[in-house]
């Protein structure tokens, strides 16, 4: 955090945040909108009538590992131009010295597309859809088990449960997600100069060859900080706009 703020000052710390602003919204809908529409079909009960006859945790897993299979093609080329933005060191603008590669999320998508065409947009996707596609699944179990845990039957959860059970939900999602989040961005900066893997499991053995299995958990305390709060805001919307409009 020092040598981000000494080096690039506080803007430094909202890199890249624009693409996500615009995507989360729509990567969001698919997601939640995927995983009900999933249950619906698998157990032919709305949200409402969930609560009363709850789902199998079998059920509830294929249906968060369909929205998050979803969830990850929607996502990837956000997120890469994310990726590839936060790992641009250079300050935005230094008189005498020549221009960061790319001057914002535009350029760089523009970019990407020029030099490595509509696929480059892509890079890492599978990485990403590995990660999503379980980790959505544990997501959702670990959402709906605190939840019947902590509310009496056939009630809904309160407001204080599904914060809780949301940011513990996010937290088991990160951990699980980790190892893969680390191939993922890897594999979103190959390319950059010169590729160096051959794929996603070159991208792994190297990485582990390299740097020993510790790799696979950069960057997890961060993460779970951050997904504490955000996934118990994430639920707590989901729930409140269900209950008004469902
Ligand atoms: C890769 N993982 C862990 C997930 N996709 N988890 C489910 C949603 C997480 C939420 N949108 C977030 O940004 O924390």
């Amino acid at each position: 955090m020092v040598k981000i703020y000494r080096h690039e000052s506080l803007l430094g710390f909202f890199k890249g945040m624009s693409f996500p602003i615009a995507s989360i919204a729509v990567v969001n809908s698919v997601l939640f909108g995927v995983y009900s529409n999933t249950l619906l079909l698998l157990t032919a009960t709305s949200h409402q009538e969930r609560r009363a006859q709850p789902p199998s945790y079998t059920h509830i897993f294929l249906a968060g590992c369909t929205g998050g299979f979803l969830q990850a093609y929607c996502l990837a080329p956000f997120d890469l131009i994310k990726v590839r933005l936060q790992n641009q060191t250079e300050p935005v603008a230094q008189p005498g010295s020549p221009p960061p590669q790319y001057q914002g999320p535009v350029h760089c998508a523009a970019s990407i597309f020029r030099e490595e065409g509509y696929r480059g947009l892509f890079r890492g996707a599978w990485a990403l859809m590995l990660r999503d596609t379980p980790t959505v699944g544990i997501y959702f179990i670990t959402y709906e088990g605190l939840c019947r845990q902590y509310t009496p039957e056939g009630q809904n959860p309160s407001s204080a449960t599904v914060l809780v059970a949301g940011g513990f939900a996010g937290i088991a999602s990160w951990v699980a997600a980790t190892p893969l989040d680390v191939i993922k961005s890897r594999m979103q900066m190959d390319g950059l100069r010169r590729r160096v893997y051959q794929g996603v499991l070159d991208c792994m053995m190297s990485s582990v060859r390299q740097e020993g299995l510790g790799v696979f958990f950069r960057g997890v305390t961060i993460n779970s900080a951050r997904a504490f709060p955000v996934n118990a805001v994430t639920f707590l919307s989901y729930e409140y706009l269900l209950r008004w409009w469902g």
